[in-house]
């Protein structure tokens, strides 16, 4: 949503349709057992500052740490508007500071400005807010004492709530090439490392140190050179075995992958495996493996562990919940069981022999948990580490002994950086969710990676890519990571959802959305939903909104800490908070079981990012629903690759969605809007070998016409 529209929403008249939140003084969110305080702000708090249109609701609290006056020379030069019963979310809220104004003439709307990216937190912030609650009038940028601990009202969630934060003032006061977590007073360090993610809206880094492979260690996670160190240790992940083998049931069509189309491309590729005995992995495996519930292989293990066995780079892709995850973690453990590793905690400098990366820390977290069920019982140690963490607690994970290392970007490569582990030994490279790994975030982390001193040379090691998406310039700069030979599985269609998913788009304008919601989840019920929005603070804002509502909700993204995602994750999971709110960095691979529906709130920018989200659900052969919101107004440049994901999943098209397809002029996208049965995409030229199989292993009648007219090299 753009600021105008969030203008409009604030000032349109409408929108008071739940109460404002100053007519509470407390409320208590439900089964997460969030509490917020809130404190009514005085007419006298609110005569202290000017009013603003941009940054000011009456109940009195904003996003963020505060509401202070930064720069507020800036934010003078905005008009003077302020919302009623609006409120923001964050670390804390102040609500003293307010000025007189509109909010007297009955406006109700309860939003305040949302800014569209990090970039635009900064800018934000740095129009009128200051360190911990309390507008202030004035405009001394540099605000100081009793000026940075306003905040009457403070705003503190427990877990899933919005709260706890600290004030760091150094953060705050370097705004111009920082980012911090935007208005949120969030407590992590400025720079992109904390977040571990560097999504359309988490985590950007602006100015000189974009892409900085150092970002964890300079942003503070490391505490070298800013910012507050990062205590927070994570729980050991319960050791039992029943824990460590929890699973869920396989769905209804996990048996329809085997008539999903596979195309395998490149030269040589040896030939699908059927069933896991053809894999002839050693004994303890076989038994975890048969622990885990796995009877069954999903097409992409088929194709992938006979050709990871075999020494090949791969890059495959699959649709999202069909077990790619296995698809490299067995093949990379039969492997090192048949190597035999000697038992690395005894090494003085641990070397790894796979990393694995993956864009966020859940993820990562996930697949780690993934490696420890099927290592369990083998001398072969899996180790995580992510940042949001202490990084001596990283260290010391290592130390112990670390054949499997998966790591989030920016905490792998700051541990690098550190000499905490040599790179010699790396036999297998994951980049896991590949393309995200690979595009303008994480994709010069990446090469630096790969240019690191010991790194083999792509020669010497097996890289490995998976995504249920994988973009053609994507795959072109994977060459660069990749041997020439490397083989291309694509089950199904590239980039495809998962048909699993019953996909209905509803045609719903902004101001309409949080009504259309409740009235969803009402109807839902307790079960399991994610709803995903576009921004980190409406994130924080729909969450707040749902609580008032009575429905439990909690909220994951990239400006709450570490241990508030972890703590919001683990009560979706367990079910106390069936609504989850999440940015796009819950988008790719979390796995958790019974999310019955994903709800676009706002749609994202991107149709893999669509694909990617919808994939929460419907997973494993389970299936899942998926609603989004579709807003003529902000993305109409989506209804073309819409229009070609329905008909591909075989689900109905709106004929209103193909009316604005057909008259909306989208550059660049050649999708046909009925699309190809069967489409995959090697972007090699020229390659030989390609072969059409599904996933019993027959060649197919549908032979597709491969899009493979793009030249690779
Ligand atoms: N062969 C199998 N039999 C039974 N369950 C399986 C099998 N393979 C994977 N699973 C389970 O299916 C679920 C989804 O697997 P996974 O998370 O690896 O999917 P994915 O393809 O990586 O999805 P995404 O694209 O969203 O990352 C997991 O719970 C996993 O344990």
């Amino acid at each position: 949503m753009g600021d105008e529209d969030w203008e409009a929403e604030i000032i349109k008249p409408h929108m008071s349709s739940y109460v404002p939140v100053f007519e509470k003084d407390r409320y208590s969110s439900g089964a997460n057992g969030d509490t917020f305080n809130r404190t009514p702000a005085s007419s006298s708090e609110m005569d202290d500052g000017p009013s603003r249109r941009d940054h000011f609701m009456r109940s009195g609290f904003a996003s963020g740490r505060s509401m202070g006056n930064r720069d507020a020379g800036e934010s003078n030069k905005r008009e003077n508007t302020s919302t009623v019963g609006g409120f923001g979310v964050g670390k804390s809220f102040g609500s003293r500071g307010f000025s007189n104004n509109k909010f007297e003439e009955g406006d109700s709307s309860g939003f305040w400005r949302e800014s569209n990216n990090d970039c635009e937190d900064n800018q934000t912030r740095s129009r009128g807010f200051s360190k911990r609650g309390g507008y202030q009038d004035g405009n001394d940028s540099e605000a100081s004492g009793s000026s940075r601990r306003g905040g009457r009202s403070s705003f503190r969630g427990c877990h899933g709530g919005f709260g706890l934060g600290s004030p760091n003032s150094e953060y705050e006061q370097d705004e111009g090439t920082q980012r911090t977590g935007g208005l949120f007073g969030s407590r992590r360090p400025a720079l992109s490392g904390t977040g571990g993610y560097k999504g359309l809206n988490e985590e950007v880094v602006t100015g000189s140190r974009k892409n900085s492979w150092k970002s964890d260690a300079e942003g503070g996670e490391s505490g070298d050179t800013q910012g507050p160190k990062v205590t927070y240790i994570p729980p050991p992940p319960p050791e039992d075995e029943d824990s460590i083998f929890a699973h869920y049931q396989t769905g209804i069509n996990f048996d329809k992958y085997d008539t999903i189309l596979v195309e395998v491309s490149g030269h040589d590729a040896p030939p699908a495996i059927l069933t896991f005995e053809e894999a002839n992995l050693c004994q303890t495996l076989n038994n975890n493996i048969a622990k885990a519930g796995y009877t069954k292989l999903t097409p992409v293990q088929k194709y992938s562990i006979p050709i990871i066995l075999a020494g090949r780079d791969l890059m495959a892709c699959a649709q999202t919940g069909s077990g790619k995850t296995a698809a490299f973690l067995l093949p990379i453990l039969a492997h090192l069981m048949r190597v035999g590793i000697t038992a690395s905690r005894f090494k003085e400098l641990q070397e790894p022999e796979c990393i694995i990366v993956a864009p966020t820390r859940e993820l990562i977290n996930q697949i780690y948990l993934e490696a420890r069920k099927f290592s369990f019982g083998t001398c072969v140690r899996a180790v995580v580490i992510y940042g949001g963490t202490q990084l001596g607690h990283s260290i010391r994970q290592i130390v112990q002994g670390c054949n499997i290392l998966c790591a989030t970007p920016g905490r792998l490569m700051d541990i690098i950086g550190k000499e905490k582990i040599g790179l010699k030994q790396v036999k297998y490279l994951v980049l896991d969710e590949a393309d995200r790994m690979l595009d303008m975030g994480f994709g010069p982390e990446m090469k630096k990676l790969i240019s690191c001193p010991g790194m083999p040379s792509k020669e010497q090691r097996q890289t490995l890519m998976f995504s249920a998406t994988f973009p053609e310039e994507i795959q072109r700069l994977a060459g660069e990571f990749l041997k020439s030979n490397y083989l291309f599985v694509a089950v199904g269609q590239v980039g495809g959802a998962c048909r699993d998913v019953q996909q209905t788009i509803l045609q719903v304008g902004q101001y309409s959305k949080r009504e259309k919601l409740v009235e969803i989840l009402q109807n839902i019920g307790d079960e399991r939903t994610m709803v995903f929005v576009e921004t980190k603070k409406k994130a924080d804002f729909i969450a707040t909104f749902l609580c008032q509502e009575k429905i439990s909700t909690t909220s994951i993204h990239g400006d709450r800490e570490q241990r508030e995602r972890e703590q919001a994750l683990g009560d979706f999971r367990c079910g106390k908070c069936p609504v989850l709110v999440a940015t796009s960095v819950a988008a790719r691979g979390l796995d958790i079981e019974n999310v019955q529906h994903v709800i676009n709130f706002d749609l994202p920018s991107t149709i893999d990012e669509y694909v990617h989200r919808i994939g929460r659900t419907g997973r494993c052969g389970n299936t899942g629903r998926a609603i989004s919101f579709f807003d003529p107004e902000s993305d109409s440049h989506l209804a073309q690759p819409l229009v070609k994901v329905l008909s591909d999943a075989q689900q109905d098209v709106p004929a209103w969605l193909e009316e604005i397809a057909f008259s909306t002029y989208v550059p660049g996208f050649s999708g046909n809007a009925r699309g190809n049965v069967f489409a995959s995409v090697d972007t090699r030229k020229n390659y030989q070998g390609k072969s059409t199989l599904n996933t019993a292993g027959f060649s197919s009648s549908q032979a597709p016409s491969p899009v493979d007219d793009e030249s690779w090299d």
